[in-house]
């Protein structure tokens, strides 16, 4: 939910951009390297597109990735984009960012000056509207404001022979972090006064807005979330906590058949000890996308469909094309679990026909949609005869539903497990 801040401020982003990733190692820069199957820097900006508050975002990239930039923006769409050329240093972006506001008025570009300029660097992905709030209302009251962190290890001075010389308290220092926050007069006026040693050897904007423009930031503690992705394993980091975040919710779609909801019924009961809110509805209950969008505000990235016949992907299809149609606005992969219910011994033609299931996931993919099946052996008289079967059935169908929607995995697309 937007919140405007009190006063409702004009302010805009500066993402730097424009790095060449070295300590990450990669054959293309880090703020381009693929998470969950979009370049990292598509995770910022969905972070700052969702706060409507920040009315212009500009992205600062190396010369030779301009043209990238501006196709990756196309293709995700991207809203209240501006993509800038950065300079050698990450200082000489930031600067080359801010700009963009006094030329684009020169320009009679439709980007203003904003009262209040928030710095984030671009490879920093989670970043809440909550914290750039704060940050945003600090600046304006104090002239600038940054996220801080507590220190993990501590600081140390080595002396000339490379020994120990001090160390500091760790309890009196803090990381700064992103974002930051400033009146965009004070942060310009101190990019204008600085020295060229600061644009290429300075790692700190609030430490130039103390210097050059007599501005003591405001420090508040930011999330544990806001860390810069530098190394190969902030990365792995960084897809695995999104994938969490995709993971905590799951809505169950039976039809009113009894087969059908008991499973339904037991699954619910059974994959609430994995994931933390699941829902069950019927067929009934939902017509269009936003029906399904309302159950979770929008957040629910992981559907079941149980159908009854082992070879009918009749619901399956019609969940799929309503997800796919319904232009779910979402930039990360839908799970779809098609689950079927099939009788003791059945002959294998039968799920033959869910052969059908590759051919849905590999049309689904097209649209981020990933489609997987699952075979419960389960009937009515099975039930009386052997409920505890059942039982043990749903259990391990649990974990692997569970597995499918944490792991998200694209080789899996439309393989059917079975239990
Ligand atoms: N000339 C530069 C250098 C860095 N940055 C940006 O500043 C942010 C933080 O910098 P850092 O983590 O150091 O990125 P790199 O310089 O790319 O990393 P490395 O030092 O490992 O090369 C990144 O989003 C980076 O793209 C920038 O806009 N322009
Ligand atoms: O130093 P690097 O270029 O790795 O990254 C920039 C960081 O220093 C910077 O984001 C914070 O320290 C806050 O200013």
């Amino acid at each position: 939910m937007d919140r405007a801040p009190a006063g409702s401020l004009h302010a805009a982003a500066v993402l730097p951009a424009g790095g060449s990733g070295e300590r990450l190692g990669g054959s293309i820069p880090k703020q381009f390297c693929t998470v969950l199957g979009r370049p990292l820097i598509c995770h910022t900006l969905e972070s700052f597109e969702r706060v409507t508050w920040i009315k212009d975002i500009v992205v600062v990239v190396a010369s030779e990735n301009l043209d990238l930039m501006k196709t990756i923006v196309n293709k995700y769409g991207h809203k209240r984009i501006t993509v800038v050329v950065g300079g050698e240093t990450r200082h000489r972006s930031i600067f080359n960012g801010l700009k963009v506001f006094l030329d684009g008025q020169s320009l009679g570009s439709v980007i203003q000056k904003p009262e209040v300029v928030i710095i984030h660097d671009a490879v920093r992905p989670f970043v809440e509207e909550d914290i750039l709030l704060q940050v945003a209302i600090s600046a304006r009251q104090y002239g600038a404001a940054g996220a801080v962190r507590p220190l993990v290890s501590t600081v140390i001075a080595s002396s000339p022979e490379g020994c120990l010389d001090h160390s500091l308290e760790r309890a009196k220092y803090r990381a700064s972090e992103m974002p930051q926050a400033f009146l965009f007069d004070i942060i310009y006026q101190a990019y204008l006064k600085c020295t060229e040693y600061d644009l290429d050897f300075g790692t700190e904007c609030l430490h130039l807005a103390l210097e050059y423009s007599n501005t003591k930031a405001k420090l508040l503690e930011g999330p544990p979330d806001l860390w810069k992705v530098t190394y190969k394993r902030d990365l792995y980091a960084a897809e695995s906590m999104i994938k969490e975040r995709l993971s905590q919710h799951l809505c169950i779609i039976t039809n009113i058949n009894e087969e059908a909801i008991e499973v339904g019924f037991q699954l619910h009961e059974n994959l609430k000890h994995h994931i933390s809110h699941v829902k069950a509805i019927s067929l009934s209950m939902y017509k269009t996308v936003q029906d399904l969008q309302n159950i979770f505000h929008g957040e629910c990235y992981n559907f079941i469909c149980i159908n009854v016949k082992e070879s009918d992907l009749e619901e399956t299809c019609k969940l799929v094309d309503l997800l796919k149609n319904g232009k779910v606005t979402t930039s990360y992969p839908l799970v779809v679990i098609s689950i079927h219910l099939t009788v003791p011994n059945c002959c294998s033609s039968d799920t033959q026909t869910l052969t059908g299931i590759r051919q849905l996931a590999k049309e689904a993919k097209k649209s981020n949609i990933l489609v997987y099946g699952l075979l419960i052996t389960y009937s009515k008289e099975h039930l009386e005869d052997d409920a505890s079967r059942l039982q043990e059935s749903v259990c391990e169908g649990s974990s692997i539903i569970t597995a499918l929607i944490k792991v998200r995995n694209p080789a899996l697309l439309g393989q059917i497990m079975t239990v």
